[in-house]
């Protein structure tokens, strides 16, 4: 196999921890095979030239880091208005969050345009390419349009929603189509692989071919189902690091007499939050056995802060962890611990650990980590429980979980009590097939399955 490059908007240090799922799940593909990982530096030059960025070089390991600085005007169209304030809504059925005035299509193409350029000088004929994500769709016909003929995958992080709610952005043709440029497009879930299957042959008019294949522009492109795993032995080992048991046993410590549950994400609205705080809100009034012991430790680390959709949940939860703790609260215990901070990765595994109950319970989400993180952290003898919401991409695979519609207070509420109730013969029952499940489709899975599918792809003419 020729060398692998990869290239995300987010680019981190392999070697350090990163908050986000994304760049967790790269660096530690990255750090099994070596390459070249290309990306936005996270740096915002101030009264620089839209189109134009400084290339930063940095050797981390096996993986060399290339970044691309971006001036303000193309971070704010680029990044913030376009993939933030509209992509991310749709792709997440949220049409009624997306600000589709204020997008810029002609920053996002002009920022991937340039990326194209910085990187297509870095490029080696026989390398691997692997473009991530929303913010990158039309990367590789940029790249295919200054003659790059390497073979070129994607992988969609985020869900790719039904065909109607795609076809709500002005520009989906031209988005979708510029998807043929790549020779193989990875989905996180089967049911993102239906949408794409509706949209290709109902927008496209493009013709099925083969098991994978879809055949228009002149080209077929093959669309598949890779659901992202984890490292789960990475994640066990961090289980057990210094940090992990001082928390472990801090949390222990603090709620011998309690239960404990737990929820970790970005502050996110697709996240589910509010509902899910409602859903806690509900179980303490429902089932009064849990007042006085049951408390959520909600940690909802800062991101994109700038969206106005973001600033507005923000308040939204403050207030309503506010209410609840005013409600419910006594003098000894508050039912809520909110934490508006992100939190190392490296204490997390004892925080999962500590709890006897994780709530997943996002509204959508291409696959959500954390799910996998949870599993992975828990004792075998005496596991905690995963509450998963059916809309994440992780419960098509994690079936042992009690899975929840978020949207419905009550029922995800009776799931919780149900959680926190369940026998531990059941527990360790379900927590061992689902250990299991995100042993056997982990990380190096992930990796090696798409690019081995990728290199598989059929060589053929490369302009779309
Ligand atoms: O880079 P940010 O804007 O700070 O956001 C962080 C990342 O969030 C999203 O993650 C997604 O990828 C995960 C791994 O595949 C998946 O488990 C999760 O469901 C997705 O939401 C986003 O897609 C990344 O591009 C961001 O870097
Ligand atoms: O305070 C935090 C919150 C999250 N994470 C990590 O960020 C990732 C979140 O990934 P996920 O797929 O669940 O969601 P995303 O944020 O990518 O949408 C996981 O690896 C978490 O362990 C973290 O390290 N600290």
């Amino acid at each position: 196999m020729g060398r692998l490059v990869v290239i995300s908007n987010r680019v981190a240090d392999p070697r350090k921890t990163a908050a986000g799922g994304l760049a967790v799940a790269l660096g530690q593909a990255l750090e099994a095979s070596g390459g070249l990982w290309f990306g936005w530096s996270g740096r915002i030059t101030e009264g620089g030239t839209p189109g134009e960025g400084e290339v930063n070089r940095q050797q981390a390991g096996p993986v060399q880091l290339v970044t691309v600085d971006l001036c303000r005007d193309d971070h704010d169209a680029y990044y913030e208005r376009h993939s933030n304030g509209v992509l991310w809504p749709v792709f997440h059925y949220r049409l009624d969050l997306a600000d589709f005035d204020g997008g810029s299509i002609s920053g996002y193409r002009r920022v991937n345009q340039l990326f194209a350029l910085k990187l297509k000088a870095l490029l080696r004929p026989d390398d691997l390419i692997w473009v991530h994500d929303y913010h990158l769709i039309p990367l590789a016909a940029e790249l295919r349009a200054m003659g790059c003929e390497q073979r070129m995958g994607f992988f969609l992080h985020i869900p790719l929603p039904p065909p109607l709610m795609l076809a709500a952005l002005p520009e989906h043709e031209w988005l979708m189509r510029s998807l043929f440029a790549y020779d193989l497009v990875g989905l996180q879930s089967e049911a993102d692989v239906t949408h794409f299957a509706r949209y290709a042959s109902d927008e496209l008019q493009a013709r099925a071919e083969g098991d994978h294949g879809w055949h228009a522009f002149g080209k077929t492109l093959q669309v598949q189902a890779f659901p992202i795993g984890i490292d789960v032995d990475e994640f066990q080992a961090l289980t057990r690091q210094r940090e992990a048991q001082d928390m472990h046993d801090q949390l222990r410590r603090e709620y011998a007499r309690r239960r404990l549950l737990v929820g970790v994400e970005r502050l996110d609205y697709s996240k589910g939050l509010p509902q899910r705080l409602k859903a806690f809100r509900t179980l303490l009034q429902k089932y009064p056995e849990n007042q006085g012991s049951a408390t959520l430790i909600q940690i909802a680390s800062p991101s994109r802060e700038s969206v106005d959709a973001y600033a507005s949940l923000r308040a939204e939860l403050e207030s309503l962890s506010g209410a609840i703790n005013g409600e419910h609260g006594e003098l000894d215990w508050m039912p809520v611990r909110y934490i508006h901070r992100n939190v190392a990765r490296k204490r997390l595994p004892g925080l999962y650990r500590a709890a006897a109950v994780a709530l997943v319970t996002p509204l959508r989400d291409g696959m959500n980590l954390v799910a996998k993180e949870f599993v992975a952290a828990q004792d075998p003898e005496d596991p905690g429980v995963l509450v998963l919401s059916r809309f994440a991409g992780a419960a098509e695979q994690l079936k042992e979980a009690l899975l929840v519609n978020p949207y419905d207070t009550a029922r995800t509420a009776e799931a919780i009590q149900r959680a926190l109730q369940m026998p531990l013969a059941e527990r360790q029952q379900r927590h061992q097939a689902l250990l299991q499940r995100i042993r056997t489709h982990d990380v190096h899975w992930w990796r090696e399955r798409f690019l081995r599918a990728l290199q598989a792809t059929p060589a053929q003419e490369k302009t779309v």
